[in-house]
Parts: C-alpha cells; sequence; structure tokens
C-alpha cells in the first residue's frame, strides 16, 4: 500500500527532490535504491512503511525545504544549520496532518510564515531571513517556540506572548508582550490628524452659515460676521497648532519608542542566554519528570523506563545503556552513579539545562534529563560506530561510507574534530563558563560519517569523588594507564602524574576542572592518538614532519603550570596547519 501508481514508493518522490538540490552532499550519501524505508537512508525514519521523521541537522545541505514538506506522513522535520533558502509553504492540517515537530532553524529561509496546524508541538525557525507578521500562525498546541533572529515585524499575539523574549528577539519590527509594547503611531497620528481636519472644515460651514452674506458677496460686512470670522480663525489657528503640538509630540515619543524598542530588542539579545536561565526556556519541557531540550520533544519517561535496553558499559560516574524506544528512536542513556552525585544540587541541575543547550556537529546532544527520587538519567542521541577508545584498542569501526581504522587522516580529523567540540564548549555563552571536565577517548564518539563528537560535557565537574577516584586509577580503562604514563612521563608533562586529568586536580579536595585541565586532557588524547601503535595504520602515516608537529601541540596543552597551556581556540589554528 506504500507504493503508488507507477508502482513507487510514496515517499521516494519529494526525496528524490530534495536529493536533487544536494546531488553530491556527503549526508544523503546513503540514499539511493527505490525504498527509502529499507532502513539504509540515513536521517529518514519510518514507521510501518512510511516516512515519519526525517533528521538532516548540519548537513550543509541547500535548496528548498518544500519537497520534504511533501512527505505526506512525516511526524517531525528537523533540518537546522544548513544552507536552504526560498519560502516555507503554507501548511494547513489537510497538506500536513501529522506533522508535529517542524525544526527548521539557522538556515536562509524567508518569505512569510503561514502555518495554519492545529497539532504542532514544536516550532522553530529561527535565525532565517523570514518576514512579515506572526498574525497567520494557528498553533494552539505549540510548546516549544522560536522565532527570533529574523526580519519579523508587527504585533505578537496573545497566543503567542506566553513564549519567553528571547523565542522574538533580533526582529526588529516585532512588539507586544513579551517584547516592548507596539506603539499604533500611523492610528494615533491619523486619528489626530483627522479629528481637526474634520472639526476646521466644519466650523467654517457654521461660520459660513452664520454669517450667512460671505458668499453673497455683501461688502458691508457684519460686526458680527467679521467676529464670527474672526473666532473661526483663531479657532481654526489654535486647532492647527495643538495637532501640529500633538503631531511633534507624536513623532517624538515614537522615535523614543522605537529606539527603546531597539535596545530592548538587542538587549533581549544580550540577555537571552540569561533570560533562558531565568525564564524557563532553558528548563526544556517537563515531559513527565523528563526535561525535554531541542530534539527531544519525543521522549518520554515513561517508553524510556519500558524500552529495551543493552549495556553499553559502566565508567566512575554511572552506567549507559543503549535504549530502544516503542517508536523506533534509539538514544544512549547514562544512569549516573548515586555514589558520585549522592545529592540534588541546583549547580548540577542548571548545568544540565545548560548542556541541553550545546548543539553542534562535533558534540553529542543531551536530549533530555531526568531528575526525580533519586534517579538521575542522561539522555544522549546515540552514536553508532563507537568511540576513540575501541579504535585505540584496535577494532575497525564503520562510518564515513566504509570501515574506519586509526590511519593518520582519521586520527587527525578525529582530533580536529573533538578540538572543534572542546572549543565550542568553552566559547558557549555562559557564565561561568562551562567545562567539559572528562576529555577522553569513551567520551570522543564516532557519529554515522565517522566524525568525532564529544559527549558529557560538564557531568563529572559536580562527582563528588573525584580527587579520590583519579589516584586509584579507576578514573581510567586499564589499557591506557601505561601507554598515558609514558606520554605523560616527557620532560614538559611533569612526569609522575598520570592519566586524562590534569595534575592540579588531584590537589586538594576543593579542586576542581578548569578549561585550562580540559586542555590537558586534550593534550593527552592527543599525544595517545599521534603516537598509538602504527601497526593498525595501514599506510599513509603522518610523516616526521607532521607527527612532530602534533606531538609539539600536545606537548604545550600538557604543559604543568595551567597557565602555559594554550586556549582550545589556539590549539584549533595550530592544528588546522596540519589538515
Ligand atoms: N551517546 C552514546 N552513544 C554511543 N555510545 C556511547 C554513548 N555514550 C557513551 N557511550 C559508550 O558507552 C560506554 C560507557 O560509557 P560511560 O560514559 O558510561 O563510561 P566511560 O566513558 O568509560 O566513563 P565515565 O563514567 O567516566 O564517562 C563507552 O564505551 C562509551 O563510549
Amino acid at each position: 500500500e506504500v507504493a503508488n501508481g507507477g508502482g513507487q514508493h510514496q515517499d521516494l518522490p519529494p526525496l528524490l527532490s530534495f536529493k536533487a538540490y544536494n546531488a553530491d552532499a556527503a549526508a544523503l550519501e546513503s540514499w539511493v535504491g527505490v525504498n527509502p524505508c529499507s532502513g539504509s537512508w540515513i536521517g529518514v525514519r519510518c514507521t510501518r512503511g512510511r516516512v515519519v521523521g526525517v533528521f538532516l541537522d548540519n548537513g550543509s545541505l541547500v535548496g528548498s525545504v518544500a519537497p520534504l514538506l511533501e512527505l505526506a506522513h512525516v511526524r517531525v522535520l528537523t533540518i537546522r544549520r544548513n544552507s536552504l533558502s526560498g519560502r516555507l509553504p503554507p501548511l494547513d492540517n489537510s497538506s500536513s496532518p501529522w506533522l508535529r515537530h517542524l525544526l527548521l532553524s539557522h538556515n536562509n529561509l524567508s518569505g512569510g510564515i503561514h502555518l495554519s496546524l492545529p497539532s504542532l508541538v514544536t516550532l522553530r525557525a529561527d535565525h532565517n531571513s523570514f518576514h512579515g507578521g506572526l498574525q497567520a500562525l494557528n498553533l494552539p498546541m505549540v510548546r516549544s517556540f522560536n522565532v527570533s533572529r529574523n526580519k519579523l515585524d508587527g504585533e505578537i499575539s496573545s497566543d503567542l506572548s506566553r513564549f519567553p523574549s528571547s523565542a522574538f528577539g533580533g526582529n526588529l519590527g516585532l512588539c507586544g508582550h513579551p517584547l516592548p509594547r507596539c506603539v499604533h503611531a500611523y492610528n494615533a497620528l491619523g486619528d489626530t490628524s483627522g479629528a481637526s481636519i474634520g472639526q476646521s472644515p466644519s466650523a467654517a460651514m457654521d461660520g459660513g452659515s452664520t454669517s450667512g452674506g460671505i458668499s453673497s458677496g455683501n461688502r458691508g460686512l457684519s460686526k458680527l460676521s467679521v467676529m464670527a470670522l474672526m473666532a473661526t480663525g483663531i479657532g481654526n489657528a489654535v486647532l492647527i497648532l495643538i495637532s501640529v503640538a500633538i503631531s511633534v509630540a507624536m513623532f517624538v515619543y515614537m522615535r523614543r519608542k522605537l529606539r527603546s524598542t531597539k535596545d530592548a530588542s538587542d538587549a533581549a539579545l544580550c540577555l537571552e542566554e540569561e533570560d533562558k536561565v531565568r525564564n524557563g526556556e532553558e528548563k526544556g519541557q517537563k515531559s513527565g519528570g523528563l526535561v525535554c531540550f531541542e530534539g527531544g520533544e519525543e521522549l518520554k519517561l515513561e517508553s524510556l523506563l519500558k524500552a529495551s535496553a543493552e549495556v553499553l558499559g559502566k565508567g566512575v560516574s554511572g552506567s549507559t545503556y543503549k535504549a530502544v524506544l516503542d517508536d523506533g528512536i534509539v538514544v544512549a542513556v547514562k544512569r549516573l552513579s548515586a555514589l558520585q552525585f549522592p545529592c540534588r544540587s541546583k549547580a548540577f541541575d542548571r548545568l544540565m539545562r545548560l548542556a541541553g543547550r550545546l548543539r553542534h556537529q562535533h558534540v553529542v546532544s543531551l536530549r533530555g534529563y531526568c531528575d526525580s527520587n533519586g534517579e538521575r538519567l542522561l539522555v544522549y542521541d546515540y552514536l553508532p560506530n563507537g568511540s576513540l577508545l575501541s579504535l585505540l584498542r584496535g577494532n575497525v569501526v564503520a562510518g564515513g561510507g566504509g570501515a574506519r581504522r586509526l590511519d593518520w587522516a582519521t586520527r587527525k580529523s578525529i582530533l580536529f574534530g573533538a578540538a572543534q567540540g572542546l572549543n565550542y564548549i568553552h566559547t558557549f555563552p555562559a557564565r561561568p563558563a562551562l567545562v567539559h571536565a572528562n576529555v577522553k577517548p569513551s567520551n570522543i564518539l564516532l557519529d554515522e560519517h565517522g566524525a568525532a563528537c564529544v559527549s558529557e560535557c560538564g557531568v563529572m565537574r559536580y562527582a563528588a569523588n573525584i580527587q579520590q577516584s583519579i589516584p586509584q586509577a579507576r578514573f581510567l580503562p586499564e589499557l591506557f594507564l601505561d601507554r598515558a604514563a609514558a606520554a605523560a612521563a616527557a620532560p614538559s608533562s611533569g612526569g609522575g602524574w598520570h592519566g586524562y586529568a590534569a595534575p592540579e586536580l588531584a590537589c586538594g579536595a576543593g579542586a576542581r576542572a578548569t578549561q585550562e585541565s580540559d586542555v590537558y586532557s586534550f593534550g593527552m588524547v592527543l599525544l595517545e592518538v599521534v603516537t598509538a601503535d602504527k601497526a593498525s595504520d595501514d599506510g599513509g602515516g603522518g610523516g616526521e614532519e607532521e607527527t612532530m608537529g602534533m606531538v609539539k601541540i600536545g606537548m604545550m596543552c600538557t604543559a604543568e603550570a595551567p597557565e602555559e597551556r594554550p586556549r582550545m581556540a589556539q590549539v584549533l589554528a595550530m592544528m588546522s596547519e596540519f589538515m
């Protein structure tokens, strides 16, 4: 029943039309064959043989989004951080009856937004070039909403005004709660001038009729009529003066108001981060005990707890499971150890809500977070191709269109990807600045394209016994101890200390991870990867110069004194010479 008249899968034509814009895009490389529901089309999710989800964030994709909205059963369309252009077609219940989550942020889409979708739950259209007003939006069920940083104007309807200012910021023409009040300048001016114009002719007419003889050319104007004429003239002059004064006042008021709207709009952007923290957007959406972040809107605690799970591994901070939910979504669930995280901490809670906003192609996305009845679960995207640790162990992993082993090109691209992820975390606008606190090979995962993604940002920063656990080396996978110790024995790294954790973290119970200690850990990983067993390198090695260059960067990162280490942005700049 999924075939159309020509015997073709019904969802194939729209997907192929979209692919036609992106013939050479790596993100759509797997879109081959005639059955998009065969399981091999990356980014396409099907239920009962129909496409219900399209997930194409960060794919460097171009063209129009329109073909994807022709998928008759699509429930989730997320295509953020691409270069899509053109207009968003008007959508209503008859064109898109199943659509629940539409995520279009960070593209170049333009035109108006015309959506009448009574069941839409998520609309993220920020960072585009949409213009016009919001009056063509009828989204009574929407819970996650953001149209900031577009070219929208007009008044925010009362229905949408329940969202925080950060949902609307960066649109200079938008006004009304939660942004500053709208000034109906044209109406006000029109009314004022309308009143004065309306009055003076009638007053003149009255005057005219009172005088009775002006139009008749009577030269001998009566005293009364002269006085009436003068009174009318003075009256008119006063009215004109009043209306000019009102107009000037209105003009000044309007200018101030517009300026304050702009200031407020800028301020809204500057304060966006804090706003989200305070006003609840950062809180995500509560869904039965689970706080859901962007892209995790469909998660439910109940279905997480019911899901079939497979243990991926156990670390100091807890255990990680691969969970397959009822509707086929696969996630990785980290269950935090009660020993390391014994009590509820506001700081940790806040950190998780911040971590839920990290979205970058080299950072594993946190989609949800649960903290109830002493149970703490973190829900991440499941990355299917293992970790840097498994590559270092000599395993061959899939990804990037074929089997991957630790050849030189792979080593460099993994290190460069991880460095970009870490730099994004370090430069994310947050106060205090974000720290990863547990950079090591098992936390550098490989996505479906084989790209490196940094996982578990910040979790270990709030662990209770991090100091005790480091010297006992439980903190490190055993395999690494000798190698890491060897790397750390290098003169500049102040031998005697081993592992990925910076030496300063060993001293004193109050030691807390910092961005400098992250750089140290990254340096250790880099040295590890660059110097790892060449037997796993199947040719195309780095060459002396490149290897030495990378080792030098690793040495700088692992300087004993934190202040001597470079910042991640500098590390990236140095590494880019070898990329
Ligand atoms: N999102 C994910 N997708 C796929 N595999 C993952 C994901 N997160 C973690 N893993 C894998 O699960 C295993 C266990 O990870 P876990 O984070 O629990 O332990 P760890 O990294 O060894 O130690 P720590 O508790 O210090 O982070 C590791 O092999 C890790 O690579």
